[in-house]
């Protein structure tokens, strides 16, 4: 009989002692069976897991650390990763393994990173089955008999239960996230929501890839069906729309969150997605609708019938951010190998809430670079009491929290990527249109989906472009299956001089944030620099 684990590399032989029982890369259907053992959620229809996850519905960047050891000093942007001491690791580090004694761990090998060639070997270790579960779905699995052989890069402990102590272990609540580059090592305490786990990893490839000269990037990714070369990729940070585009019926997808960009192509970090289901339409998103009924998927902080288990789509009243997650193979159109050639095509995706920029522009590489830096979205109102006007929000390189180097490293390799692979650039607002928020109402999908798709098959490049007066980037006038009117968005509000000062002020707020960047910023870039 085959083991489930290295011999030579059981928790004991990386110190860890003490433990109730350890079980080591049980697969779905065990995980599911212990997860109902101990009560931390239930079946639901078709075989999913239901789970809530208490206070952590998302998860707290504020309280994610990076030790600050020689080796890393010199590489990590502090004014983005906050310091943690290297004593006050070892004192959380102590205190968690005594905390683990006696209970149960459920122990996951798996790879980070499609690509053979450059993958992470991480051994997540989860005091929760059902995290288990969620990992095996999100990660890469090993066969059978890689797993004889694994020994892990970097190990992640993850214990909800664990409450740390701000004093002793220099942290800013009871829960934490600490890195240590020189343990290999991070510990993840009282915080049940599983996105920490997966985001974890892929803050370790941001640091690891771009010193192999390989792009990290917070973005999902398909192809063309039968053409794994005409890929794109999709930029873009929480909610504006990454997974929900990648799954594209007429396209193969490669993964829907987190993809490095190598010599060879590119690749995803992962095996599996993890989508938000709040108002999930069958009509809209059918691929992703359907996993919410499949054995085996995670569906967290989803309210549903007691009786009937149906879930409800509307319900919000645990979190907006109720999400699930599968392996890709839920995907009917996945690629087999998550693997593909240089993105002909590269989307940033922007969610509006101000109903200014307009559904698709074209970018030059400068501007590109730009928006890149920039990384643009707005949170909306409705979430936090008396927050009335959408909250711009400028995360870098679309996706700050998991930045661990300086955004000039990120910029530099993706500049000289696209000049190297001559990738077109779009800019695509899946945000608010015929006016802001609480005026206007979100993009139709199917129309940001029908100018996706003649961006992506080049059709695009044939029509008739005007610049854009207050951004200075290229847009479309007209576009098959689209209305004219949607293209310009000053022709979709009531009162076009509304729009123009809502423009004057979202210019503002762009410039203003780019300031940072002007003085590290070569010519071509500081002259794609609006305001
Ligand atoms: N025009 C549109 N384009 C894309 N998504 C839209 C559009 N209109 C509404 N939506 C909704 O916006 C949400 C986009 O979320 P999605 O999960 O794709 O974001 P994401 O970029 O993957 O975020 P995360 O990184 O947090 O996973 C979905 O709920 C989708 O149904
Ligand atoms: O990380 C998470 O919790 C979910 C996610 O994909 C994101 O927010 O970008
Ligand atoms: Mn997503």
């Amino acid at each position: 009989m085959t083991t489930r684990v290295n011999p030579n590399c059981r928790l004991e032989d990386q110190g860890i002692e003490g433990l109730g029982r350890v079980y080591y890369n049980l697969l779905e259907p065990a995980l599911m069976t212990e997860a109902v053992a101990r009560d931390e959620g239930k079946i639901g229809l078709g075989g999913t897991f239901l789970v809530t996850t208490g206070a952590h519905t998302g998860r707290s960047p504020k309280d994610k650390f990076v030790v600050r050891t020689p080796a890393v000093e010199d590489s990590i942007w502090w004014e983005n990763n906050k310091p943690m001491t290297p004593e006050a690791f070892d004192r959380l580090h102590a205190d968690m393994l005594d905390h683990m004694k006696g209970r149960d761990y459920f122990v996951q090998d798996l790879f980070g990173g499609a690509d053979p060639e450059e993958r992470l070997d991480v051994r997540v270790v989860n005091e929760l089955a059902w995290h288990g579960l969620f990992i095996r779905h999100m990660l890469r699995r090993p066969e059978a008999d890689e797993l004889a052989g694994f020994t892990p890069e970097f190990t992640i402990i993850n214990c909800p239960s664990f409450k740390a102590d701000p004093e002793r272990h220099g942290c800013r609540s009871e829960t934490v996230i600490a890195l240590n580059f020189e343990k290999k090592l991070i510990l993840i305490g009282n915080s049940a929501y599983a996105g920490e786990n997966k985001k974890s990893v892929f803050t370790l490839l941001n640091y690891f890839l771009p010193t192999k000269n390989i792009m990290a990037m917070h973005c999902s990714a398909n192809h063309a069906p039968g053409n794994p070369d005409d890929s794109a990729v999709f930029f873009g940070l929480s909610g504006t729309g990454k997974t929900t585009l990648s799954a594209d019926p007429s396209r193969v997808l490669i993964g829907d969150d987190e993809h490095g960009w190598s010599d060879r192509g590119i690749f995803n970090f992962e095996g599996g997605c993890y989508a938000k289901t709040i108002s999930l339409s069958p009509k809209a998103e059918p691929e992703i609708y359907a996993t919410t009924s499949r054995f085996g998927t995670v569906i967290e902080n989803m309210v549903y019938d007691e009786d009937s288990l149906e879930l409800d789509f509307e319900d919000n009243s645990i979190t907006d951010n109720m999400r699930c997650a599968y392996p890709l193979d839920a995907i009917s159109n996945a690629s087999k190998t998550s693997l593909g050639g240089h993105p002909k095509n590269i989307i940033m995706l922007t969610c509006d809430a101000f109903g200014v920029l307009p559904p698709i522009s074209r970018l030059t590489p400068a501007q590109a670079m730009y928006h890149f830096l920039s990384g643009f979205t707005s949170k909306t109102p409705g979430t936090e009491v008396g927050v009335k006007e959408p909250i711009p929000t400028f995360s870098t390189c679309f996706g700050a929290p998991f930045m661990p180097r300086r955004p000039e490293v990120y910029g530099k390799l993706l500049q000289e990527k696209i000049a190297k692979h001559g990738s077109s650039c779009w800019l695509v607002n899946t945000g608010w249109t015929g006016g802001a928020f609480g005026t206007g109402s979100r993009m139709p999908i199917q129309a940001t989906r029908a100018l996706l798709a003649a961006a992506l098959d080049g059709s695009l490049n044939g029509v008739e472009f005007r610049r854009d007066p207050n951004f200075g980037f290229e847009v479309p006038v007209s576009v098959p299956n689209v209305s004219d009117v949607l293209l310009d968005p000053r022709k979709t509000w009531d009162d076009p001089e509304a729009y123009d000062e809502q423009a004057r002020k979202l210019v503002q707020m762009f410039s203003d944030n780019f300031a940072q960047y002007l003085p590290g910023i070569d010519d071509e870039v500081r002259a794609a620099a609006i305001g």
